[in-house]
């Protein structure tokens, strides 16, 4: 139907935050999607959706609040990237996070410090594999 796919084209993504976190040897942490969402059992960036009004750093903030029980400090932007989620599109805004505290799955998720070499070999997101590519780049160089 090609009205409701123009609708689909020009639906406004929704904004979404998430945090590269990394410990003392460079490992970056990876959260598990939790049964009965979308992308449930895939690994991903912790973060949320950015809610009307809130500053995306606010944002992310108390996400990493409410999802690992960290007091996060959002550094700057890894990657943004827009892709097609299941039923909507996202914005995908990935920043650098020093945190306080040790990160605990809050809301039942697995969690996972991942070396960097290793990313790959989580399922993760279609937005997310930009993400990983960019973040792995860096490191090359
Ligand atoms: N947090 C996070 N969300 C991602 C990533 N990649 C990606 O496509 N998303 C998508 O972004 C959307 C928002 O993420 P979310 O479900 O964590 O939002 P939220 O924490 O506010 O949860 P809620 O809406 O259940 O309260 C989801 O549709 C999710 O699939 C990622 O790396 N991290
Ligand atoms: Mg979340």
């Amino acid at each position: 139907m090609p009205g409701a796919r123009a609708a689909a084209m020009s639906a406004p993504s929704v904004h979404v935050v998430a945090a590269v976190l990394r410990d003392a040897r460079g490992r970056i942490l990876l959260t598990r999607r939790t049964e009965g969402r979308d992308l449930a059992g895939l690994w991903e960036f912790p973060g949320g959706k950015v809610e009307p009004g809130e500053a995306p750093e606010a944002a992310l903030a108390r996400e990493l609040r409410e999802e690992l029980e960290i007091e996060a400090e959002v550094g700057g932007q890894v990657a943004c990237v827009e892709a097609d989620s299941p039923g909507k599109r996202v914005r995908l805004d990935v920043r650098e996070v020093r945190f306080r505290g040790k990160p605990r799955g809050a809301e039942g998720q697995a969690l996972a410090w991942v070396p960097l070499h290793k990313l790959p070999d989580y399922p993760m997101p279609p937005a997310d594999l930009p993400v990983v590519e960019i973040l792995l780049g860096a490191a090359a160089d």
